[in-house]
């Protein structure tokens, strides 16, 4: 079969660890007779560099047409990129906020898999982590502080800024189905985040979400505070199957699990809407400080990838391939150096997606 993915190279290391990604999907594709046709699209620094804007209406109109969107991150250093001298709605990040919101793209899945390979790359006790751990964060997408009303005005030669945070029933039931019908195939538990001893908004996240876990009684649900929560991903990360969160708190928890599963350059990213269609990219950022040095990781991006096969196209023979060879490489201790430790061997950016493609044969 042929499938159109939309591809965003973006910014700073996104080229990089997007051109592994594209190889290994060639790869896929060679070795189970599918082929991949790509559409290049530009979003974020990359367009404002183009067009003047991160995001053109053209350019959503052309993700549209595709069957899935493969990116890698968007963004640049705040200090030194003229991107930021630019008004907020018109720099980088505005542009991936949009494109989110403009897809629908409410349900964003974060894996938070530790290979047991990389154990010696997790800065957690042996005995926490033996084994490995795999759970999945549940973040809601398109809504919360990211997408309120914000402003800033002057008082008495006073600024006050303001952000907002607002959800509604509709919001919140509708990514708390996506998590226990997750959860469903997993192991039968969500653990739903907020903060409901402060905020209005989490209290109703916890009405909705305790509605929707009377429709599956199949399946375990326990409430956690945020910031206890923050604490349980370093103390004990193998209690959690499904970590069900709103938009920010998921943002923050998941760079955190990254780091639990050796590093953010490991942790993939899918973000869905009601149909099959998908944006996939890596969880963390461009990272400004290694662009183009041809050290960053392309784990995240090629695992963000066999998400797409898996989620948008029902691929799940290639997505295991690509999952698996992953697993070969680190097991045959080849290692970029955010996840280097003693007694591997150091590799870059392009020979991680070389030997991700040769494990595939
Ligand atoms: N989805 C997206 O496109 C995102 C974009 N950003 C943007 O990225 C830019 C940089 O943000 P930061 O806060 O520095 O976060 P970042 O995630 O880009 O970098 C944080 C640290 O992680 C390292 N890192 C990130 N990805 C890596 C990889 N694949 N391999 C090895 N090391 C890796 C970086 O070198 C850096 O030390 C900003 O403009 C920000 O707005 C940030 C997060 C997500
Ligand atoms: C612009 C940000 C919300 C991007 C980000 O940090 C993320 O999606 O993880
Ligand atoms: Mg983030």
């Amino acid at each position: 079969m042929n499938f159109k993915v939309g591809v965003i190279r973006g910014d700073g290391i996104g080229p990089e660890i997007v051109e592994e990604a594209v190889k290994v999907l060639n790869k896929a594709g060679e070795a189970f007779g599918h082929t991949f046709s790509y559409e290049e699209l530009l979003l974020g620094g990359a367009s404002i560099d183009a067009h003047g804007i991160p995001l053109t209406e053209e350019t959503v109109a052309r993700a549209r047409e595709c069957d899935a969107i493969l990116m890698g991150s968007i963004g640049g250093d705040a200090k030194t990129s003229p991107w930021y001298q630019l008004e907020p709605s018109k720099r980088p990040e505005a542009g991936l906020l949009k494109i989110r919101k403009e897809l629908n793209l409410f349900a964003n899945l974060r894996p938070a898999v530790l290979y047991e390979e990389l154990e010696g790359a997790c800065p957690l006790k042996p005995e926490l982590t033996q084994g490995g751990f795999d759970f999945m964060i549940m973040r809601e997408l398109t809504g919360g502080l990211y997408f309120g009303e914000r402003k800033t005005v002057e008082e008495n030669g006073v600024l006050t800024a303001y952000d907002s945070l607002t959800y509604n029933e509709k919001e919140i039931r509708r990514i708390a189905v996506r998590a226990f019908d997750i959860a469903r195939k997993r192991r039968k538990k969500v653990t739903s985040v907020d903060k409901a001893n402060v905020l209005d908004s989490s209290r109703l996240w916890r009405k909705v979400v305790e509605e929707v876990a009377k429709e599956y009684p199949d399946v375990e649900m326990e409430h956690m505070l945020v910031d206890n929560c923050a604490m349980q991903i370093v103390k004990n990360p193998k209690q959690f199957d499904v970590v069900l969160t709103e938009n920010m708190f998921g943002d923050i928890l998941s760079d955190e699990a990254s780091m639990v599963t050796g590093s953010i350059g490991m942790l993939a990213s899918a973000s869905l809407n009601d149909t099959k269609f998908g944006l996939y990219e890596p969880s963390g950022g461009s990272a400004p400080d290694i662009a183009g040095k041809g050290i960053a990781n392309p784990i995240a991006t090629i695992l963000s990838a066999a998400m797409m096969l898996r989620f948008s196209f029902d691929l799940d023979k290639e997505a295991d391939a690509i999952e698996n060879a992953v697993a070969k490489v680190l097991k045959e201790g080849y290692r970029t150096i955010d996840i280097m430790s003693e007694g591997c061997t150091q590799i870059g950016t392009k020979e991680m997606g070389d030997k991700i493609c040769e494990r595939m044969q």
